[in-house]
């Protein structure tokens, strides 16, 4: 207790160490002197203030501080009438309670995916519809139903899926497989019924092949290709044998008549096949040649034909050995570019195709790809049975596109096309909150630990792979570089990446074994990146990060998170980028990471729809 004897009441300063020198001062202090007792002693509750008394005479309970861990417990009366004031309404809680004051009253609720319609990316496919094919396929369970060659039937299951136990047909195979073969309308049985009909030239189909991604598209055109070629072989193996009967029995009547003429020298016949391919596939990137060209190759094992993979990663020498071989080729995967400058210098490339595919068609008949894919298409259509395009969306673009120029296209959806599965999940990151205020860099690597963290916590020995996709070709390195120096070992791939260091990359994300090329003898062994500068090393994480580049149709069944550092400009891109996880019925998850200029409406309908497993708009 402190003393107040020994202070002076106006001052506060001791009455031993200040002088009292003013009158006035000393005036002052000898009318206290008479008002109180000279010993002054502070009562208790000095810092309490008077007791509240109520009107019946009780003394009122002081309120709880809003600050205490206590506030808002033991309430008698709700906290605005005991203390007279409005509450404060944020303006979330404001539109909450608008809302629900809305709905009550039965007004309409907005539109949930008006941002997305805004953005008029994708053509629609009404659910009437969807309902209709989700019927059709319930009864085609196996790939026995097909009218396939044995043969082929055979290598899908062995070859192409790996010999996969009790493998049935996704939705998409189950709907082009037998539209493909003519299987509905018998056209094909027809076309087969003789050998003389086969040289009868059909009126080009138009199919347009559309399902989610990572639905095994790839196969579901494959497979009818290959079976085509191999009974147009046999057709015209059969051909051959009667024109060679008749060469024959010509040559001896003609022998018969000329007796003293001497005999022409013999011409050695070139193979019709070399150089001219029966089936074109066009992808956009080399990545793709190899991808698809792989699945081709696999199933070449058992069923006898010749295919090649062309791109500009290989050099000249190896594309023309590859097209000009002496046995003759059957298929070609290629990119457009490439095959257009091939066919300009070589028409006959195109003069035998019966099949051609169009891969990945919103990209290659858009704005930019359109004039070299259309020019490779009007230079086949003479000899063109199949026009296949195939797709994991239908942009408008692509739709308008083909009522303009391919009206009768039949369209083959599946009842999920524009849905991202449930099973990937999409989480979002704001950038702007703490701890990285604006950083997103920040928060992409804080993303990519946390993950890091998840799997060593569940004892993970595997390598986990995670992609990052960003918005612009520059962003890639750059991004790279800063997270190698977080201790998390990244590589970049753009256009600009070199070709055989994409393919190795590419390879270690979807587990295919793509043959690198080797390293030349003189040749340092390449690292996988750069030393990180950071002390902390994350083990056990390889990230990739990449631009759109990566996102059209490459297989990438080893991953299991994508992060989207800039959020999509459309959903189309939303659907290609998520579709790298959760390929094939595997879970995936993805993170997008959001900013204040980012188009936070668009993501939360696309979170929306992904949560009710909706087709996106
Ligand atoms: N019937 C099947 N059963 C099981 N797995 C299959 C089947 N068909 C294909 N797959 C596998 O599914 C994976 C994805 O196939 P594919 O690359 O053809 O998908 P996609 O639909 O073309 O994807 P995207 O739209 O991304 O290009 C491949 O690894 C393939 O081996």
């Amino acid at each position: 207790m402190f003393r107040l004897s020994s202070l002076c009441p106006f001052c506060e300063a001791t009455s031993l160490s200040k002088s009292i020198s003013s009158s006035w001062h000393t005036r002052g202090a000898a009318t206290l002197q008479q008002r109180r007792p000279s010993r002054m002693v502070l009562s208790e509750r000095v810092a309490r203030g008077p007791p509240k008394t109520t009107e019946n005479g009780k003394t009122a309970k002081k309120p709880k501080s809003r600050n205490s861990p206590w506030a808002g417990t033991n309430l008698t009366e709700p906290p605005r009438e005991r203390y007279g004031t409005k509450r404060m309404v944020s303006p979330a809680e404001q539109k909450r309670a608008n809302r629900h004051a809305k709905e009550a009253k039965g007004t309409k609720q907005k539109d949930p995916m008006k941002a997305l319609k805004m953005q008029r990316a994708l053509a629609s496919v009404s659910y009437e519809k969807r309902a209709k094919v989700k019927q059709e396929l319930l009864d085609r369970n196996t790939f026995e139903e097909f009218d396939l060659l044995p043969s082929i039937k055979e290598s899908a299951c062995l070859q192409a899926l790996g010999g996969l136990v009790g493998v049935s047909p996704t939705p998409i195979q189950r709907l082009t497989i037998p539209a493909l073969l003519g299987m509905e309308t018998g056209r094909r049985r027809s076309r087969r019924r003789s050998a003389e009909d086969a040289t009868k030239k059909e009126e080009m189909q138009q199919f347009l092949l559309a399902a989610e991604t990572g639905s095994g598209k790839t196969l579901a055109y494959v497979l009818p290709i290959v079976d085509a070629i191999k009974r147009a072989e046999k057709v015209e193996a059969e051909q051959e044998r009667i024109s060679k009967a008749q060469k024959e029995k010509e040559k001896a009547n003609d022998a018969l008549s000329s007796v003293f003429e001497l005999e022409a020298p013999k011409v050695e016949q070139s193979n019709p096949a070399m150089g001219r391919p029966r089936a074109i596939i066009l992808v956009p990137t080399s990545e793709l040649v190899v991808q698809v060209g792989t699945v081709i190759k696999s199933l070449a094992h058992t069923v006898k034909f010749r295919s090649a993979m062309i791109s500009a990663s290989f050099t000249s020498t190896v594309i023309r050995n590859r097209l000009f071989s002496p046995n003759g080729i059957d298929i070609v995967v290629s990119t457009p570019h490439l095959l257009n400058s091939i066919a300009e210098t070589d028409p006959n490339i195109l003069s035998r195709v019966s099949h051609l595919v169009i891969d990945e068609a919103d990209s290659l008949l858009d704005r930019s790809f359109s004039p070299i894919t259309s020019s490779i298409v009007d230079r086949a259509t003479p000899s063109l049975e199949q026009l296949i395009m195939c797709s994991a969306t239908i942009p408008r673009s692509l739709d308008s596109y083909l009522q303009k120029r391919y009206p009768d296209t039949r369209r083959l959806v599946t009842p999920n096309l524009h849905a991202i599965p449930r099973r990937v999940q999409l989480s979002v990151v704001d950038v702007d909150k703490v701890p990285y205020q604006g950083n997103r860099d920040l928060a992409c690597a804080q993303t990519i630990w946390d993950i890091g963290k998840e799997v060593s916590d569940a004892g993970e020995e595997r390598e986990k792979k995670i992609v990052v996709f960003v918005n612009e070709r520059e962003k890639t390195i750059e991004l790279a570089e800063y997270l190698r120096n977080k201790g998390i070992e990244a590589t970049a791939l753009s256009r600009d990446s070199d070709e055989r260091k994409q393919a190795e990359v590419l390879a270690a994300f979807t587990g295919a074994a793509i043959p690198a090329p080797k390293p030349k003898p003189d040749e340092q062994p390449r690292r996988r990146s750069k030393e990180p500068t950071s002390k902390r090393t994350l083990p056990n994480i390889h990230v990739l990060v990449m631009t759109d580049l990566g996102s059209r149709g490459i297989d990438t069944l080893l991953v299991k998170h994508v992060i989207l550092y800039d959020v999509p400009h459309t959903s189309i891109d939303f659907i290609h980028r998520l579709g790298r996880v959760g390929r094939m019925g595997r879970r995936g998850r993805g993170v997008v990471l959001v900013g204040k200029n980012d188009r936070k409406d668009v993501v939360r309908e696309v979170r929306e729809g992904m949560f009710k497993g909706q087709a996106l708009i």
